[in-house]
């Protein structure tokens, strides 16, 4: 049985289960309307994402689960406007996405730092590559740094650091520039389970310090219910949507929400989805 087919074949969830529509028409947030890829190769077409609609409020948690392969990465890269869409538009902040643009910060899975660059001189980057005044942003750069307890650590060199700080400092590099919304391709899947659960709690109080709109990628459920808001469930490639999922667990948030039966219960039944296929943990 396909996803789509098993998720409508589940009975109805609880009402703290259910499954949530889009708050359409608002011009804030980023909004996908008939949004689709297709990768054309010499081997020929590679359909990535069947037609997306969705809508992400501003200020909101969002994450993304899904096989591998089902088009997450090609999701994020179409928001950033880093490719182009085959089909439909994408709007952030009411804008049309055409290109490249400062609406977003980015982290990918790896703190991908210069190594010769000193931590401060790294969170720099983006200003220094959109040639932006320098001393305007050092301040902030500073304050990030702080933020996330790097504070003493701006002149370390990126191998001075353990993988969690570094990972830490790619996420002030995303929010140097004071974009809206940051995008997150599995920030933590390369750090240990005990750093990663440290990571994500200190990400929730980062976002919620900054109020910054968060798309993240994630293999892991457990760790998009803690996480999110809101988790879209992504059907096997070419991606479409399968479910979207309201959280309501209260925030903040300590690991002890893992706890609560209204984590387990969520878990379980967006695991659901794939079960058959094994394809997440
Ligand atoms: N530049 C490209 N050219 C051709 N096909 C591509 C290209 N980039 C991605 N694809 C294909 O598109 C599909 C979706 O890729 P994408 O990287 O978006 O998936 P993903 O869900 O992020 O995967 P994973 O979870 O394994 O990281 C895959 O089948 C992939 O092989």
């Amino acid at each position: 049985m396909n996803l789509a087919a098993m998720a409508a074949s589940d009975a109805q969830p609880a009402a703290h289960l259910r499954l949530v529509s889009d708050r359409a028409g608002d011009a804030s947030g980023i909004k996908l309307s008939g949004v689709s890829k297709t990768y054309r190769t010499r081997d020929g077409d590679v359909p990535s994402l069947r037609p997306l609609d969705f809508h992400i409020n501003d200020g909101e948690f969002f994450v993304v689960v899904g096989p591998s392969g089902c088009g997450k990465s090609t999701l994020l890269k179409l928001i950033s406007g880093l490719l182009a869409p085959t089909s439909g538009e994408i709007l952030v902040e009411g804008e049309k996405v055409t290109a490249p643009h400062g609406n977003v910060g980015i982290v990918f899975q790896n703190a991908l730092l210069l190594p010769w660059r000193n931590i401060l001189n790294n969170v720099m980057l983006p200003i220094d590559m959109k040639r932006l005044p320098r001393p305007q942003y050092l301040d902030r750069a500073k304050a990030l740094l702080r933020l996330v307890g790097l504070e003493g650590f701006e002149k370390k060199l990126p191998w001075q650091l353990s993988g969690g700080m570094q990972q830490r400092a790619s996420i002030c590099r995303a929010l140097v520039h004071d974009p809206k919304i940051m995008l997150m391709d599995e920030p933590f899947g390369a750090l240990d389970a005990l750093t990663r659960e440290r990571m994500n709690v200190e990400l929730m109080r980062i976002q919620r310090e900054t109020r910054k709109t968060v798309l993240l990628i994630t293999h892991s459920i457990p760790e998009a219910v803690f996480l999110a808001d809101r988790v879209l469930v992504m059907t096997e490639r070419p991606g479409a949507v399968a479910a979207i999922y309201d959280v309501p667990l209260p925030r903040p948030r300590s690991l002890d929400a893992m706890a609560d039966p209204v984590f387990t219960e969520l878990v379980q039944r967006i695991r659901k989805h794939f079960f058959s296929q094994g394809t997440l943990d």
